[in-house]
Order: C-alpha cells, then structure tokens, then sequence
C-alpha cells in the first residue's frame, strides 16, 4: 500500500483530554479513505494498530451492517451547568455522557453539571458519567453514590479508576454498572476486564484496537455488551466507528461517536453529526473533500513532516517485527 498523506489541524470547540488542535492524517486506498489520527503522546508500538484500522478503511474492507443508524450519546465536557445544559438541550440526544473529575475541579462542580444534564434531558433521558480512571477506590464508591443520586440514576459510570483490579473493586461495591475504556486499549486487554469481571460494559475504540473486524471478534470473544466509542476521530474515521456499531449484532447503548461537532471544521464536505440522535451507517468513509481543497484545515509543513516520519516509524516497526 503506499500513502498519500493529507495532514490535517483542526481546533476543538472546547478543550477535551487536554486537546485543543486535533492532528491526524487521511489517505485514499482502493476502496476509500482511511484516518490515522493517533494522539501525539502515543509510541510507536502503540500507534501500529490505529494504523491498520485506516488501511482496512481505504482497503474499503467493512463487515455488512446489520443497521442503518447508529443512536449516540452527546459528550458533555468538564464546563459550568449552564454550558452543560446548553450543549445537551441543542445535542437532540437522549443519553448524555458527563466528563466528572477534572483535575481542578471539584465534586461539587460536578454534581452541578449532572443535576443541569438531567434537567435538560429530562426524565426519561440516560446519564453516564466518564472518570478517565480519576478516582481510588474508596473516592470512586462515595462519588458515585453522590453522582447516582444528583442524576437522578446512572446508567453506568465509565473507568472510575485506572487499573482493571481496582474497576472489579469498584464494581463489586456499587450498585451502578462499570464501564471499561482505558483498561481496554490493546487487543488483549479486553479478556483482562473479561477474566476479572471488572466491567458490565466494553467500551471499544476502533483505532487502538486495530479495526472494525479486529473489534467484532473482541466482541464475540468477551461476551459483554459493548459501547463504542470515538477517539476524537474527523468524519473520516469516525465512519470507521459507526460501521462496528452498525456490524455489532447487539447494541444496547447509545455510542460515543457524536464528537465531530466538537471540532470547528471537519475534514469532510458532509460532517457525520448526529440527527434526532442517531448517526447514518456509510458503506465507506466520506471523502476528505474540505480538507483537500481548504488550506485553513491543513497542518503546516513542518507537521505533516511529523506525520510522514511518524508513519515510516511505525511500518519500519513493523518490518522488524517480521
Ligand atoms: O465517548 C464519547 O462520548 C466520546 C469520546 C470520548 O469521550 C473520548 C474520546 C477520546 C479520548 C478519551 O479521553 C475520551 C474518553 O475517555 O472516552
Ligand atoms: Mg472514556
């Protein structure tokens, strides 16, 4: 395969995971495009398999779906009620993802965003709430009895804490489902959360974990209902997440592939945003058509030069490995 690559910058709406410009790169493959958008503090080794998830992309290699839309959740990040109750008012969604324990912020700052989540959601809405494995043990128990009650019940609470022991701790002392996200970021990880019974919930990202057939086995295998979610992908990826949700043969739960709109631009003409909710299952990913023809979405020079050795770094990995 060769690699064209078009690099792209994008600024985000609000900062997210300490993000503000989100880098990637797309190419064109046989059957369509494919985005390697690995975030920058990853190795080498770890970023290999985000690069076979945009190769099965361009291949145009995607498992049948089994639906035409995909229902997603609206991610609500660590901002004011007022912020909170906005986003999720004007989202059209009916499950809301909270972003709570931010490094700075308080308990109380986010029972405030929950209580503003459910009073824009309204009653029959579903909250979950994301800890990016931000809390201990003992904080994890006492935050999550608090935040169950501020939303009036939560669907599940996502990573309270950073091991996958310490998520089967958690999971045997409270009432609200677990979800793994960062436990699950390499292909064996999820039979760990498996084995130990640390999660009632998967969440999958097709990029760290190789694509969307490597994901459907990871399903089948581990047997655990599954959410999947976007690692901050531009359209172009994240139609790679919306064909594993549309593949899946259960979906329980609304995804987290609703973030395109986070971004100022996207690297599509037709950005993959959620309507009423729900997202449309593509046969292939949108082509880069904005990023191809707007300078102003383009990296400079001396990025795209990052992204070109970042790239010959990971297949020169890969021949080593042979
Ligand atoms: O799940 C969602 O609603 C959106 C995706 C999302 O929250 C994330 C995407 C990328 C990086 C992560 O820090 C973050 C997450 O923790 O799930
Ligand atoms: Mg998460």
């Amino acid at each position: 395969m060769t690699y064209a690559l078009h690099t792209f910058s994008l600024p985000m709406t609000t900062r997210f995971r300490g993000i503000t410009e989100r880098e990637g790169v797309v190419f064109e493959g046989a059957g369509g495009w494919g985005e390697w958008s690995p975030f920058l503090d990853y190795d080498t080794p770890e970023v290999e398999p985000w690069l076979r998830c945009a190769e099965e992309a361009a291949a145009g290699d995607w498992p049948a779906p089994l639906r035409e839309t995909v229902p997603v959740n609206v991610t609500v990040p660590a901002v004011g009620p007022e912020r909170a109750h906005q986003i999720v008012a004007r989202s059209g969604c009916a499950t809301a993802k909270v972003k709570v324990a931010d490094p700075g912020q308080s308990l109380t700052d986010d029972i405030a965003r929950v209580e503003a989540v459910r009073d824009a959601l309204g009653s029959s809405g579903r909250v979950r709430i994301d800890v990016n494995g931000l809390w201990s043990v003992e904080e994890a128990v006492a935050a999550i009895g608090v935040l169950d009650r501020a939303a009036g019940g939560l669907e599940y609470v996502e990573q309270p804490c950073p091991t996958v022991e310490e998520l089967a701790d958690v999971r045997r002392k409270v009432d609200v489902p677990v979800a793994a996200d960062e436990s699950i970021r390499r292909a064996a990880d999820p039979y760990r959360v498996r084995d130990l019974e640390a999660a009632d919930v998967a969440v999958l990202k097709v990029q760290p974990l190789g694509g969307v057939r490597a994901c459907l086995r990871i399903a089948e295998d581990i047997g655990l209902p599954c959410v999947v979610s976007s690692a901050l992908e531009t359209s172009v990826g994240m139609a790679a997440g919306v064909a594993l949700a549309a593949a899946l043969p259960e979906l329980p739960y609304a995804c987290g592939l609703g973030t395109v709109s986070m971004f100022t631009a996207d690297t599509a003409a037709e950005p993959l945003l959620p309507s009423a909710g729900a997202l449309p299952v593509l046969s292939t990913s949108p082509a880069p058509e904005r990023l191809v023809a707007e300078q102003a979405l383009r990296a400079t020079p001396e990025r795209a030069r990052f992204w070109q050795q970042r790239l010959e770094d990971v297949l020169a990995y890969r021949e080593s490995l042979r």
